[in-house]
């Protein structure tokens, strides 16, 4: 539900370059749809488990919306809300039974303000991540992620641009556009321990998919040889030292050129097999967020991968809403042979970038 929410906001930005996006405090975008699906989707939860019952993390807050010169805005998330829950039927759920008001809706986003911690579950929310890309009419994905004292146990996340066929990066293109080519994107999800993970074609009512029957299996791949590995990491160089990433890839081995794209996808693509690794390497200072990598360090772990920080500790859910104490980055990897020689390459480039 959330997934076709974000497209039918993606058409309507990119056709009409609207009023939808909006700057924070710390120069980040956020839009109607992040709104949006954290409003929806809190809905959704306090629905299904009782409001009183549940604790959720995420990204967005009420601050911008509700003020009275956000009067406009506040309608378009109305209404996008409104109209992704009167189709909840068609999705096997209960929707509500008259249109949800303006303060219900700003209630749902603010019912997600818990910080998470190391006791109890928690939700953990990215509504749209990725936002830069999906203003851009790129990747972006709805990322949800659910931690049992500390542990990330689920992982669901939707990627509405990266279609489901083979090679579904490559297919995407900004002049050929998935949705417009008739592809359907997708959504993945896991469970910790399962050791599997799952992916399905996003619900599309003219294709009639049958639902859990066209999940299929995905897994990492079988490549361990750098020269042949393909690495990702994200688009902007504000949220990764690109040329850092460069001289590790050059240290370790690899020879392709890097694979940028938006958002959560890259761990989706590390679990779907059509990429190997993920290096992310945040500039000193920054504090990464649990909701931008909860649901999709899940999954690659069970599509048989390995996610560490750069000095190969596991990453910790547990300390609130920051993954607390991070050593110089995040590496993603679909196997160990992979994973060390990039582990033991940042600190070959690490010192001799400090000499
Ligand atoms: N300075 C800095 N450094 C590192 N990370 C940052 C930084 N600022 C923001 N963020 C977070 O990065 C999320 C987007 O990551 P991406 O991998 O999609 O980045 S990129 O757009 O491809 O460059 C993005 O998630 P969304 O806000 O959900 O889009 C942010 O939470
Ligand atoms: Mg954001
Ligand atoms: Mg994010
Ligand atoms: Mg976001």
């Amino acid at each position: 539900m959330a997934c076709s929410l974000c497209e039918k906001v993606q058409k309507q930005l990119l056709s009409t370059n609207s009023d939808q996006v909006k700057s924070k405090d710390d120069d980040s975008l956020v839009t109607v749809a992040d709104w949006s699906v954290q409003a929806t989707v809190s809905w959704m939860l306090s629905k299904s488990f009782g409001s009183k019952n549940i604790s959720i993390v995420a990204e967005e807050d009420i601050q911008t919306l509700s003020k009275s010169e956000s009067s406009s805005l506040l309608a378009m998330v109305v209404s996008a809300v409104n109209g992704c829950l009167s189709e909840a039927s068609r999705f096997g759920l209960q929707g509500p039974e008259k249109p949800l008001s303006p303060s219900q809706i700003l209630e749902a986003i603010s019912q997600c303000s818990s910080r998470g911690g190391l006791l109890g579950q928690h939700w953990v929310l990215d509504p749209v991540d990725g936002t830069l890309g999906f203003v851009r009419g790129d990747q972006y994905a709805v990322a949800l992620a659910l931690i049992d004292d500390g542990e990330v146990v689920l992982g669901v996340l939707g990627c509405p641009n990266y279609s489901v066929k083979d090679n579904g990066l490559n297919k995407y293109s900004r002049e050929n556009r998935v949705t417009s080519n008739g592809e359907v994107g997708c959504v993945m999800y896991t469970r910790k321990g399962s050791g599997k993970a799952w992916m399905q074609p996003l619900i599309r009512f003219d294709k009639r998919l049958d639902w859990p029957n066209s999940a299929k299996l995905i897994r990492v791949s079988s490549v361990d040889d750098p020269a042949l590995a393909t690495f990702c990491e994200p688009v902007e160089k504000s949220n990764s030292d690109h040329s850092f990433a460069a001289g590790v890839a050059s240290t370790a081995g690899l020879r392709k050129k890097p694979l940028r794209v938006y958002s959560m996808v890259k761990y989706a693509a590390i679990a779907r097999g059509e990429a190997e690794i993920y290096m992310r390497f945040a500039r000193s200072g920054y504090k990464e967020k649990i909701w931008d990598h909860a649901a999709g360090v899940l999954l690659v772990i069970e599509a048989g991968g390995v996610v560490t920080d750069a000095g190969g500790c596991q990453l910790d859910f547990s300390r609130g809403i920051y993954l607390e104490g991070i050593d110089r980055g995040i590496i993603a990897c679909s196997g160990s042979k992979l994973h060390e020689k990039i582990i033991g390459a940042v600190y070959a480039s690490w010192e001799s970038s400090n000499l």
